[in-house]
């Protein structure tokens, strides 16, 4: 137990805390295994519930759903339920202590006094916030550790008058146990870090919902979770909002996605979709990979107007006039009519499957008209005079309206018409567009006219049947704008959804009504939060799906809020789906500039923002880095100084004494002794995990050496040993890293420094680099060895 100088507590005291803690942690348990054995209860219930019909099966869905998301929220937090107590100052509102935990629980014996507060309650505020110099009526924090349902130890601060010293010149809050929590070892996912949260993260993760704000901060800083935690405070804080239309968090891989998979579901959240923009376009997948050019070339915002020239190349006339044979007479479209009919359908500023059918039609009437003509004149040509009855005006015409719609009707079903109609303005897909354009000389060479040089044309030029990429993602959802489908069916089944939706959550409340289990005041909670309306959004009845889940099956779908994470690697045209994703603009931007990776980034948030929100966009920083030591941040800060002088690295929260190492190996030999290389780091890491990273064209021969190493297994989600390059290690961190040819990861990449800047900043405990060529000066800080 680490208790502030100041707190007086002898070992004997300390066991006695420790123990007047635990009957109340065990008093805790207790009541979370009540509210799971009565979730579990009524979900047995609702699963034998009787009845047949759509009603009977509506309540019945909706009943097991609710209380299997209660049981799943209530499994989750069974590690850490209760982390925190705080003890106020006499004179304070509050004159007993609170404790800080998981999620709510309650007393409903005893006027439902609360228990345990849950971390993103308004009260719990001052556990993150609180300080010395500033302790909002809190006279003492502590910190309870717990190791499954034991405590194990509690880290005290006092904060009232006089006791300043409990903070260090970094304002940490809960110093004692931020620390052991960062010396934890890693297992290759992220863990949750809501006992430890600081008061400079505490700020973003409460910022309101509305508008677009920016974190930036440097390696470490804890952008990625504090991403996360803002995601599961903006889903308690604001549910009602968010529950029907979700918040999306997006990640640069999926392998970055494995590794944050686990934090929100810790924390009781599972609403939220986790996704790489390159998974937005629901039923494609995006498994093939582009030249870096390429990427950087389909990120650029000029793609818009290549994909609008490829679709306006689409829309075609006929150079001469087009003959048609329908039932052995040639009907002719001359090229006049038909670019009259495409300015008309242009005109209409519908997408191009929509504008088709005005094209369409105006070509049918013109067809239709020259039947009709012909038809007319053979008619005269063969018949002899008859006299008009008296009521017949000779108007010239022998056949009517109806009859001009019947042959109208029969030239739309027309085979030989469809075809030669859709050769001039098809009904097509964006996979069916892109395609053709990207494997096409003549079209693509159209359509780039203008906006990219030849060599930058050429580049985008591919084989047929190559596999998409995510760069071709934002392109296949600009051009599902551009094209459009016609939505008449669409339309008609979510009509449907809807009105089952709506059986279903008027089955919920009914549900609730009758519960007799269920106290007045849970009831009034509930149907404080939810109606009928309300829940219709929330849950698709006829599948059972969350707002998050239908939205990753719907292209078209719009988030309540979303968090963009290593924002800096995303494209100009990646903006564009996202922005789309988001109209209300409520968004969480987090990410460092000087880590940019890819071509088709940024360096500048503004450059990125503008172009939506014009000016009205926050930017928040974050300055301390938790990851990475001190010793390995000064050697990251001279790479950072090459990249700009005028660039700050955050200031790293503690120090191993372990100084980075460098030694030279000739490239020849590297496979040969990387083994030995990564024992050594695994012996000093302990159990925890080793990255090495790579130039491209080492990873596959060092990771044949390193199979089996640490005894990973290729199946293994979260090996001990990776072989990686700069790319696939962002966003993640590993307790030893080696980098392995730091020259030539500077030099296969545009923004090479940022990448060894990235690599040299994954390492919790242990950084190591290996040199096949001459030593960078930037990096001549690491002692020579190992
Ligand atoms: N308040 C905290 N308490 C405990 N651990 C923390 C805290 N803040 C950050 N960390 C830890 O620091 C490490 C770095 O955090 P994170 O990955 O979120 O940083 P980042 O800013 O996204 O880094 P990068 O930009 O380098 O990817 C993680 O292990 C995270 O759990």
């Amino acid at each position: 137990m680490s208790v502030s100088p100041n707190d007086g507590t002898d070992s004997a005291g300390k066991s006695a805390e420790i123990a007047a803690e635990q009957e109340y942690v065990s008093l805790l348990y207790g009541k979370l295994d009540a509210e799971r054995e009565l979730a579990e209860r009524r979900l047995t219930e609702a699963l034998r519930s009787g009845g047949s019909g759509p009603q009977a099966q509506a309540e019945r869905e909706a009943a097991t759903a609710t209380h299997s998301d209660r049981l799943a929220q209530l499994s989750s937090v069974e590690q850490g339920l209760c982390f925190g107590r705080l003890d106020f100052s006499e004179g304070h509102d509050d004159d007993s202590p609170i404790y800080i935990g998981r999620l709510g629980l309650f007393d409903e014996s005893d006027d439902y006094k609360p228990l345990l507060i849950d971390w993103r309650a308004p009260v719990s505020r001052p556990f993150y916030l609180a300080t010395a110099a500033s302790p909002d009526g809190v006279q003492r924090r502590r910190h309870i550790r717990t190791l499954t349902r034991r405590v194990v130890g509690v880290d005290d601060e006092i904060l009232d008058l006089g006791s300043a010293g409990s903070s260090d010149h970094l304002g940490l809050a809960g110093e004692a146990a931020l620390l052991a929590a960062l010396e934890q070892r890693r297992t290759g996912a992220m863990s949750d870090i809501v006992a430890t949260i600081q008061a400079e993260q505490d700020r973003i993760i409460r910022a309101d919902l509305s508008g677009v704000m920016v974190v930036q901060g440097g390696p470490g800083t804890g952008k990625t979770a504090v991403a996360l935690h803002r995601a599961a405070f903006l889903l308690y804080t604001y549910r009602r909002q968010l529950d029907t239309r979700g918040v999306l968090v997006v990640g640069p891989n999926s392998t970055f996605l494995r590794y944050i998979g686990q934090v929100l579901p810790s924390l009781g959240e599972t609403g939220v979709l986790l996704s790489t923009v390159g998974e937005l376009f629901p039923g494609l997948a995006a498994t093939g990979a582009d030249s870096p050019e390429a990427a950087e070339i389909k990120g650029r915002l000029a793609m818009v107007d290549v994909l609008t020239a490829a679709v306006r190349d689409r829309q075609t006339v006929p150079d001469e006039a087009l003959e048609i044979l329908v039932e052995g007479e040639v009907l002719t479209l001359d090229r006049g009519v038909c670019e009259r009919a495409r300015e008309k359908a242009r005109g209409t500023l519908k997408p191009h499957n929509l504008a088709r059918r005005v094209f369409l039609d105006r070509l049918l009437d013109a067809l239709a008209e020259q039947s009709v003509q012909r038809l007319e004149s053979v008619v005269l040509d063969n018949v002899p005079d008859i006299p008009l009855a008296e009521d017949e005006s000779d108007d010239g015409d022998l056949l009517d309206a109806r009859d001009l719609a019947t042959i109208r009707q029969e030239l739309a079903e027309d085979p030989t018409v469809l075809t030669a109609l859709n050769g001039l303005w098809p009904k097509i897909t964006p996979q069916e567009l892109l395609s053709d354009l990207l494997t096409s000389p003549e079209r693509l060479d159209s359509a780039t006219r203008g906006h990219l040089a030849d060599d930058e044309r050429d580049v985008l030029l591919r084989l047929p049947g190559s596999l998409w990429t995510p760069a071709d993602v934002p392109l296949l959802d600009e051009l599902a704008e551009l094209l459009g489908e016609d939505d008449t069916a669409i339309r008609a089944r979510r009509a449907q959804r809807e009105r089952e939706d709506r059986a279903y959550a008027e089955g919920v409340l009914d549900i609730l009504d009758q519960d007799e289990e269920i106290f007045d005041e849970e009831r009034i909670r509930v149907s404080d939060v939810l109606d009928a309306d309300l829940l219709a959004e929330r849950q698709d009845a006829a599948s059972g799906l969350t707002a998050a889940q239908r939205a990753a099956q719907d292209r078209t779908w719009t988030f309540g809020h979303v968090i963009v994470d290593e924002a800096q690697e995303l494209s100009q045209m990646d903006w564009r789906i996202l922005m789309r994703r988001c109209p209300s603009r409520s968004m969480t931007i987090v990410g460092d500039v000087s880590q940019t990776g890819s071509p088709a980034g940024t360096s500048s948030w503004g450059g990125v923002l503008d172009r939506y929100v014009a000016d009205r966009w926050r930017l928040r920083e974050l300055t301390v880095n938790y990851r990475t030591p001190a010793e390995i941040m000064n050697l990251a800060a001279g790479v950072l100084a090459e990249i700009d002088p005028e660039l700050r690295a955050p200031t790293s929260v503690r120090e191993t004494g372990e100084q980075p190492w460098q030694r030279p190996v000739p490239r020849a030999d590297v496979a040969g002794e990387i083994r030995s290389i990564v024992d050594v780091e695994l012996a000093g890491v302990e159990g925890g995990t080793v990255a090495v990273l790579v130039p491209a064209d080492l990873e596959g021969s060092l990771s044949a050496e390193l199979a089996g190493a640490g005894g990973t297994t290729a199946e293994d989600d979260n090996p001990r040993v990776s072989v990686l390059t700069v790319d696939r290690a962002k966003g993640l961190e590993f307790d030893a890293v080696v980098v392995v040819a730091p020259d030539e990861v500077v030099a296969e990449s545009a923004r090479g420094l940022n990448d060894l800047y990235v690599a040299l900043t994954r390492a919790t405990k242990r950084l190591g680099i290996v040199h096949t060529g001459p030593r960078m000066g930037a990096l001549s800080g690491a002692e020579n060895g190992r």
